[in-house]
């Protein structure tokens, strides 16, 4: 009966989102305009870098980056005019004032006019910082202690979450095998012949790069290459680096007894019936009574740790709307304009205020209600995105393509990632795709290294194609059972980055037809309605089929994540709240929607209701 209730809601609601969806922006410009919103002034804390090697060439370890020149000897790559297939030169510039951009730029403000800003920030050493080679290391990561409580988290959901931790024995033989051939002629110069938009030299130069990590490929010891850089893994001044830093400070002591871990407690899945009094008017029955989650430890403490910001944020505003006032017209609107301005979205504000207004009115409310009631409409939002992230490892490797804004968090979410793959048991190899940044490349390694990943590399400014098609090949040669590809940050408005980006999808097409298996995009929470956008290009774009939101921690617009469910419905995986390695949190809707509404755990909302 209770489902038969929230699916009614659903539908209603979903029409209602229609209509609406328009008109959500101008409501919440409006009310922007009317409230001044609260920015995220959170500083990326700068960890102390850990035990790493604070060696680093001084050309690398610049504070900024660089655009670096395109490395063909002779011919200059045409700036912007280049189609997709010249990403190597132009993209650095960008790169750098587009984080910039970010740090500053109001959530909501449109990325075009960061743009703009982009000029060569500066020159850059075009030091080829790494040989393309994988770095070898065999300890498992040690210093996350997290996945105890991460695995129950997860085995709570239904489907097979992590495959990874059983792995595979028997290893399906490389069906793309054949198509290997070619290997040996950079993907990227296949793209060119077949495009024929890529200027002939560029070609050979790309294939350069290439071919190197491919011909050690064939040979086993490339490993013992990377070894020694690992060894060297110099730290850049960068301030990518340093966050990485922060892990470190992550208890190192406890090692994850991963195995034993024993699939947890089933998470109470079933909704409580609601209890419905036939009282009066009755409030329309808070379908989904509201289950509430289990004690605020581990990682929901983190979680509601890091949401603090935004429920703090909400849960003031709201006692302000109904503080001695009963719930009229009037209130309802205040709420209203409470709940978008908080990011949720114009959707699931009207959910929550006609669910409220639903035989209440003329009744004092409290804010507890109006939580109880919020955290109930949320979870219907985001259940449907909860989902776990599932590898198929008959797809040896699984290959799953990191995109997103410069910024958002891609290289810490791979390394956190890496860390919790490792720690189920499964070989990971990663691929440093952003070949514009050095420090983005050294800080790859650095999380190669603490999570005894490989990572391939190439040199600065590589064809970040030709990386990924060499990547997929020594990650198979490997036995990796997952590849997890990393590439640099462009703006959803950058057509020729956005570009190239397709052509790092399309060759690794060539490999294995499915791939990249996973595309995974992640969004940064303190950018608020900017993510809206930023999903639906990177969809088109790059088939993004799975989100991670990062930076939950330190802003009040953590609610921009519900916005995003109810806009686009793509599985959201992750939640990052926080720099550590420990700090990837997987998705859980009940835990996610409790804490943004504030609503104590443990608390059941129809049980409150009476
Ligand atoms: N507070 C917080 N910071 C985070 C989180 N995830 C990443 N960061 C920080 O955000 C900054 C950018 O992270 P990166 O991983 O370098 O982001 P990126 O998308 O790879 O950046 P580009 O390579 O420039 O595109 C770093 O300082 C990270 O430590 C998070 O969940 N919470």
């Amino acid at each position: 009966m209770a489902l038969g209730f929230i699916k009614k809601v659903f539908s209603f609601s979903s029409k209602k989102t229609e209509d609406k969806d328009e008109d959500d922006k101008k409501a919440v410009a409006e009310n922007r305009a009317a409230s001044p919103r609260v920015k995220w002034d959170e500083e990326p804390q700068k960890a102390d870098l850990p035990e790493l090697p604070p060696e680093i060439p001084p050309a690398v370890s610049a504070p900024v980056e660089q655009p670096q020149p395109e490395q063909e000897p002779e011919k200059p790559v045409e700036p912007e005019a280049e189609t997709e297939e010249t990403p190597d030169a132009e993209p650095e510039i960008e790169l750098e004032i587009d984080i910039e951009a970010l740090a500053e730029t109001e959530p909501e403000e449109p990325v075009a006019e960061q743009d703009d800003k982009e000029q060569p920030v500066a020159e850059e050493e075009p030091q080829p910082v790494e040989e393309a080679a994988p770095v070898a290391a065999e300890k498992p990561v040690e210093e996350d202690t997290s996945w105890e409580e991460w695995k129950p988290a997860i085995a709570r959901r239904q489907p097979p979450i992590f495959p990874g931790l059983k792995k595979p024995e028997e290893t399906p033989e490389a069906p793309a095998e054949a198509e290997e051939e070619p290997a040996t002629e950079t993907p990227a110069a296949e793209e060119e012949a077949a495009t024929g938009d890529k200027p002939a030299d560029a070609a050979p130069a790309e294939a350069d790069q290439i071919s190197e990590p491919e011909t050690q490929a064939a040979s086993p010891e490339t490993e013992a290459d990377v070894e020694t850089e690992s060894g060297t893994e110099a730290e850049t001044g960068a301030p990518d680096d340093e966050k990485v830093g922060s892990e470190a400070a992550a208890p190192a002591a406890e090692a994850a007894p991963a195995e034993d871990a024993t699939p947890p407690e089933e998470a109470p899945k079933e909704a409580v019936p609601a209890v419905s009094e036939p009282e009066e008017p009755e409030p329309k029955p808070v379908e989904t009574a509201f289950e509430p989650v289990a004690e605020p430890s581990g990682f929901f403490a983190r979680l509601r740790q890091g949401l603090s910001r935004t429920t703090s944020q909400l849960t003031e505003q709201i006692s302000g709307v109904f503080n001695k006032r009963k719930l009229d017209e009037d209130t309802l609107q205040d709420l209203e304009d409470v709940l978008i301005q908080s990011d949720l979205g114009l959707e699931t504000a009207l959910r929550i205020t006609d669910t409220l207004s639903s035989g209440r009115y003329g009744r004092d409310i409290s804010t507890d209600e109006v939580q109880r009631i919020m955290a109930s409409e949320i979870v219907k939002v985001l259940e449907p995105v909860a989902k776990p992230l599932e590898l198929d490892l008959a797809h040896k490797p699984h290959v799953v393509l990191v995109v997103g804004v410069n910024g958002t968090g891609k290289t810490t979410t791979i390394g956190k990632l890496a860390a919790k793959l490792r720690e189920g048991g499964l070989d990971v190899m990663l691929a440093a795709g952003d070949t514009f940044r050095a420090a983005a490349i050294e800080q790859l390694k650095i999380w190669g290294e603490r999570t005894g990943s490989p990572v391939v590399s190439s040199k600065l400014g590589a064809d970040a194609a030709g990386l990924a098609f060499d990547a997929w090949k020594q990650a198979k040669e490997a036995g990796s059972d997952v590849l997890i590809i990393d590439t640099a940050g462009r703006l959803q408005n950058k057509a020729e980055l956005m570009a190239e980006l397709e052509k790092i999808v399309r060759v690794l097409g060539k490999n294995d037809p499915e791939a990249p298996h996973t595309v995974l995009q992640t969004l940064d929470a303190t950018t608020g309605q900017n993510a809206l956008s930023q999903v639906e290009i990177f969809q088109n774009v790059a088939g993004v089929n799975g989100l991670v939101m990062t930076k939950l921690d330190g802003t009040a617009r953590g609610g921009i994540l519900v916005a995003i469910s109810a806009k686009h419905k793509l599985p959201v995986y992750f939640i990052g709240v926080g720099e550590g390695v420990e700090d990837l949190e997987p998705f859980e809707a009940r835990e996610f929607a409790s804490a943004i509404a504030g609503v104590p755990a443990g608390k059941s909302e129809t049980r409150d209701l009476e």
